[in-house]
């Protein structure tokens, strides 16, 4: 059986990071098996490079050469003295997102938005809103909320740390609470949300618990920072075999049923709710095995 046709999911289990004043790593990434690519102009790019790097980020935008990952352009943030070149420039581009770091109130996702759209960004361009401040996650709700244009939550821990004044544990008790928040706020308004990243590229197993941690507490996927880390972090956000054949046989089971309210499978309960679980699962599957 499959998902139901109404059920649709583009996959963002990895979404890696890459500063887009890196040559070598701008190509690279064409060969990289990741969801999406956020080309950064902000934090991994000194003050110097930042023209140049926000041509390079714009070139690899319309250059065609990323196959069908998803590309976006992290500008820098509001009020910094490269934040309204940077946004016109992407905007002009016309990436999948634009993504805005330590975004803080509903008015700055409006004020973002009628600048994209002035400075003539196509409908397909949308805006990612980095939650990396305790504004942000104050105001998550409203947020969420504030534009249809608004399509993902990207969670930015290590600023979280910062301005929490806590420390990166593992577990990461210090942020389960803005955690929560920003999914339960991305989750109300049915956009994504994506996890932080790893800083530690060579603790693969740290990386690995933190990836499945993720996964349960409901993320899309994890943000990245090496090509290291994509392998583990797509096969943890992807349903696996048993879950497939799960979610199958209990739509088998809901269809055989036909029109009780409530049936079992394999002695567990189904009702409603567990169809919709199992289409998300298949619908998931589909539209990973269908990227290749
Ligand atoms: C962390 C790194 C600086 C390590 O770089 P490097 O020492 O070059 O790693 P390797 O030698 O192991 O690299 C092997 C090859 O892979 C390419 N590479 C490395 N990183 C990337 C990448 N991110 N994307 C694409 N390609 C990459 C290298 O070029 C090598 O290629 P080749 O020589 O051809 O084999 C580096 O990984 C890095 O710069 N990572 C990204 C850092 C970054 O973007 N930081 C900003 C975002 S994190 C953040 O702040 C989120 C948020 O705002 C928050 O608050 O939390
Ligand atoms: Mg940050």
């Amino acid at each position: 059986m499959s998902a139901s046709p109404e059920t649709s999911y583009t996959p963002r289990r990895s979404v890696l990071y890459m500063p887009s004043s890196n040559a070598r790593a701008l190509e690279k990434a064409k060969t990289i098996a990741v969801d999406a690519l956020i080309l950064d102009l902000e934090d991994a790019v000194a003050p110097d490079d930042k023209p140049a790097a926000r041509e390079a980020a714009c070139a690899a935008v319309t250059s065609g050469k990323y196959g069908d990952k998803e590309l976006t352009i992290r500008v820098n943030g509001i009020g910094t003295r490269w934040h309204e070149e940077d946004l016109a420039a992407a905007a002009k581009a016309g990436p999948a997102g634009i993504v805005v770091p330590k975004v803080g109130s509903a008015d700055e996702v409006r004020s973002l938005v009628a600048a994209m759209e002035a400075a003539g960004a196509p409908e397909r361009t949308r805006l990612w809103a980095m939650v990396e401040t305790p504004a942000a996650i104050f105001s998550a709700r409203e947020i969420a909320q504030a534009s249809p244009r608004l399509e993902a939550f990207v969670l930015g821990t290590n600023d979280l740390v910062k301005e929490l004044q806590a420390q990166h544990v593992p577990g990461r008790e210090p942020l389960l609470t803005s955690l929560q928040l920003a999914l339960l706020a991305g989750r109300e308004a049915g956009i994504a949300v994506l996890d932080g990243v790893y800083n530690d590229v060579k603790d693969a197993e740290g990386f690995a618990a933190e990836c499945v941690q993720g996964r349960d507490m409901g993320f899309d996927g994890k943000t990245l920072i090496h090509p290291g880390q994509v392998e583990a972090c797509n096969a943890t956000f992807a349903p696996d075999e048993a879950a497939v054949e799960d979610a199958r046989g209990v739509l088998q089971a809901w269809q055989d049923g036909a029109g009780s309210g409530v049936v079992t499978y394999q002695g567990r309960l189904v009702e409603q709710l567990h169809v919709d679980i199992a289409e998300r699962v298949l619908a998931t599957h589909e539209a990973i095995v269908a990227r290749g």
